[in-house]
């Protein structure tokens, strides 16, 4: 019997999840992610008026580029506006034109360069419609009060206002709605790739870069951002009203919020590396770290590392993956004056304490620390250097004997750029001590700190705009600029192109039931599943991660491959070359089923998986949105994400209902009572007091920790899918 058919009885079957591609999934529902990519856009909403704008911008080129018609770098479609035409580079300008002018020729040449690129400068009003259709917002984080700060507030004033029913919600919604539209902003979008090169002025190579990896549309994260980290001013140029002031130099402070899977990796590496270009004297070979990229895990950081290297290949930049061993040129130890426990935020370190082991023990474990020691060697020759926060700090703090006291740290008094992945988990209790220390380490007054994710919590704005303040005070600098921040998507987080599947199992061997009956439906090859291999399992601990493995084994048939071959485990006690071979296969389509923790549910980019099985529920909304994000990368389709909950689960069931809820709304469904969370179901679940919220995403169910439960076996069970 085919449990997953049964499991799904009622279940109306899926419109095309990402509604922009158009194309059409009824033939096979579950088509594997690792399909042809299709569109890497999330959103394209018809907005009135945008094809209008388009016609008009299509005029105004014609009679404003009078000097466009002898611009031969320019794309042979440079008129047609549709941000999903097909985008070739244009060959740059023969070298020979550029080394033999004369310098007043030059000069002109520079000239007549910036006109044209005047010319193709966008409205506002034409931004304003291009930002609508792809659901971009730009906002201006208000310095020291940030806006996040009015948000977190606005929640109690709404509670309060309805309970006396007074109608102030209302004037306080309005309020908001009017301060939020004050303060947004529409810079000019990246409609092309092409662009980077002949608006932004990016350096040949890493525009060859850029196409040689087949990026023919920009994402909407990469619409947004790209423009305005790499030129801040003509990005802003038309923009009406009280502007930011930005120093082209300095660069701007910047928060990115967007969908997994939507591109922001090579949103701020192609700055990074566009800067030391910018920045470097031609004539040196001389390599200076000015760009520290922070990732939570290892595998995440040396998967940056392989972007930054493709992006970087020819220019001469390079990107390195910090490793124990590793010397970098830092300044001694006096530098680095305050830290965080200047600022105030660890208050209660000693709660924290033991949850952080706890977790960090599964996210950036000591076993690679149990390797050989290295011969000390020289400086190395870095100019982006890929970390995670544990690996950097213990060299600032001296690797062989690490010191605790923050002021015995070294500084990294040459890094202008920081650059935080996954920001909200790297500024969560977990990570944070070691993150804001190495913020604390980078004394450059010329910092510039960009942050990512796809959620972003409000506090964790507020902590990132209020350590800002903090170290301008501390470097005696004058007052930070604003920190401007970009969501894609609409205000709830979703993962909008993955279908989504939630299934109450009742007991631990139900849930095992639902799994095996994934991996062989009718008992035989798990390539006949509805849930075609590869994918990702992901468990609570280590521990269950390892007896989910074991239990296993023997559910893949010889025929197959069998268990040996097609599954494996990754958790963070292996040690790392261990680790990296398991990425290695599993990347190869050699293993088929990965069984994991959250050690891998952030940013980890397999682009062909087709699925993810949340065996344990995740903790929170957001480790939710991480998790089912593994799938459905760059718009691919077919992506599903299965969650299995128990009873011991139901009060983290609510907000993973939500996030589902989101995505279907997002994705042009219907949510609600035609979605996979029907209304009785929503109305059912318990809501939960955000202390134990906190205590939930944290610790996970409790009793699954240690014990009987921490194990898993069979015996019976039953599935039900909603
Ligand atoms: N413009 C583009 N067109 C097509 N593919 C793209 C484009 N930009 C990035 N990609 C690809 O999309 C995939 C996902 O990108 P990336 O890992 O940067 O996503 P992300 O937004 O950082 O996701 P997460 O939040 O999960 O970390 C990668 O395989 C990347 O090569």
């Amino acid at each position: 019997m085919d449990i997953f058919k049964v499991l799904s009885r009622g279940t109306k079957p899926k419109k095309p999840s990402n509604a922009t591609t158009g194309s059409s999934t009824s033939k096979a529902p579950l088509l594997p992610s690792a399909g042809a990519r299709v569109n890497p856009q999330f959103f394209h909403d018809d907005v009135s008026g945008l094809t209008a704008a388009r016609g008009k911008k299509r005029k105004r080129r014609k009679n404003a580029a009078a000097g466009a018609d002898d611009d031969e770098t320019a794309p042979a479609d440079d008129d047609g506006d549709d941000a999903s035409d097909i985008d070739f580079f244009a060959p740059p300008k023969p070298a020979t034109t550029a080394a033999t002018a004369p310098a007043q020729d030059e000069a002109e040449d520079k000239e007549q360069q910036a006109k044209k690129i005047k010319a193709r400068l966008l409205d506002e009003d034409e931004c304003r419609l291009i930002f609508k259709s792809h659901r971009l917002k730009f906002t201006v984080v208000a310095g020291g009060t940030a806006a996040a700060e009015e948000e977190e507030e606005e929640e109690p004033v709404r509670k309060k206002s309805k309970k006396k029913g007074d109608g102030k919600k209302d004037v306080e919604e309005g309020k908001k709605k009017k301060d939020d539209k004050m303060k947004q902003l529409f810079p000019q979008p990246l409609n092309k790739f092409g662009e980077l090169r002949h608006i932004y002025g990016i350096a040949p190579a890493l525009a060859d870069n850029i196409a040689r990896q087949g990026f023919r549309v920009p994402t909407e994260v990469q619409m947004g951002a790209l423009p305005l980290l790499l030129r801040p001013s003509l990005a802003l140029k038309k923009v009406k009203g009280e502007v930011v002031k930005v120093d082209e130099e300095q660069g701007i402070d910047f928060l990115g919020v967007a969908p997994t899977g939507s591109g922001k990796t090579i949103s701020f590496l192609i700055p990074a590396i566009d800067r030391i270009l910018r920045r470097r004297d031609e004539n040196t070979e001389e390599h200076v770290l000015e760009a520290v990229v922070v990732a939570p895990t290892r595998e995440l950081a040396s998967q940056i590392v392989n972007e930054g290297r493709k992006l970087a290949l020819g220019t001469g930049v390079r990107v390195v993956l910090m490793k124990r061993g590793i010397t970098l040129v830092a300044e001694d130890p006096e530098h680095v004056e305050e830290t965080e426990e200047a600022d105030g935020q660890d208050k209660n370190e000693d709660e924290e304490t033991e949850e952080e082991e706890d977790q960090e023990s599964d996210q950036d474990s000591d076993a690679d620390d149990k390797a050989k020691p290295r011969a000390p060697r020289g400086p190395a020759h870095v100019d982006i250097l890929v970390t995670t926060p544990k690996t950097l700090l213990n060299f600032l703090s001296g690797e062989k004997v690490p010191s605790k006291n923050p002021k015995a740290r070294k500084a990294l008094p040459t890094v202008r750029s920081l650059i935080l992945d996954e920001a909200d988990v790297l500024l969560d209790p977990l990570f944070r001590k070691q993150t804001t220390a190495l913020w604390n380490a980078c004394t450059n007054p010329s910092l510039t700190l960009t942050c990512w994710s796809a959620t972003m919590a409000s506090s964790i704005e507020t902590l990132i705009t209020k350590h800002l303040s903090k170290r301008a005070t501390r470097l005696s600098l004058p007052a930070p600029p604003p920190v401007l921040r970009l969501v894609v998507g609409l205000k709830d987080t979703a993962v909008p192109n993955v279908t989504h599947k939630l299934i109450y199992a009742a007991t631990e061997q139900g849930k095992l039931l639902g799994l095996r009956n994934l991996l062989h439906p009718s008992g035989g090859d798990p390539s006949s599943s509805p849930l075609r291999p590869p994918f990702l399992v992901f468990t609570q601990t280590i521990e269950r991660a390892q007896a989910l493995f074991s239990e296993l084994q023997y559910d893949i048939p010889a025929s197959a491959g069998g268990g040996a071959a097609r599954l494996a485990v990754l958790h963070s006690s292996l040690p790392d070359a261990a680790r990296a071979r398991i990425m290695a296969r599993f990347r190869a389509g050699d293993v088929w089923v990965l069984i994991t923790t959250d050690v891998l549910a952030r940013g980890i980019d397999f682009a062909g998986v087709n699925g993810v099985v949340n065996y344990d529920v995740p903790g929170s909304a957001a480790a939710y949105v991480h998790r089912a994000g593994r799938t459905g990368r760059a718009g691919r389709e077919g992506g599903v994400a299965v969650t299995f909950y128990t009873k011991e689960d139901i009060p983290f069931v609510r907000s993973v209902a939500n996030v589902i809820a989101a995505s279907e709304r997002q994705a042009g469904g219907a949510g609600g009572e035609e979605g996979t969370v029907q209304k009785w179901l929503m109305d059912a679940l318990p809501r939960v007091a955000k202390g134990d919220k906190r205590k939930l995403s944290v610790r996970g169910v409790e009793a699954r920790r240690a014990g009987g439960k921490a194990t898993i076996g069979t015996k019976g069970g039953i599935a039900y899918q909603h």
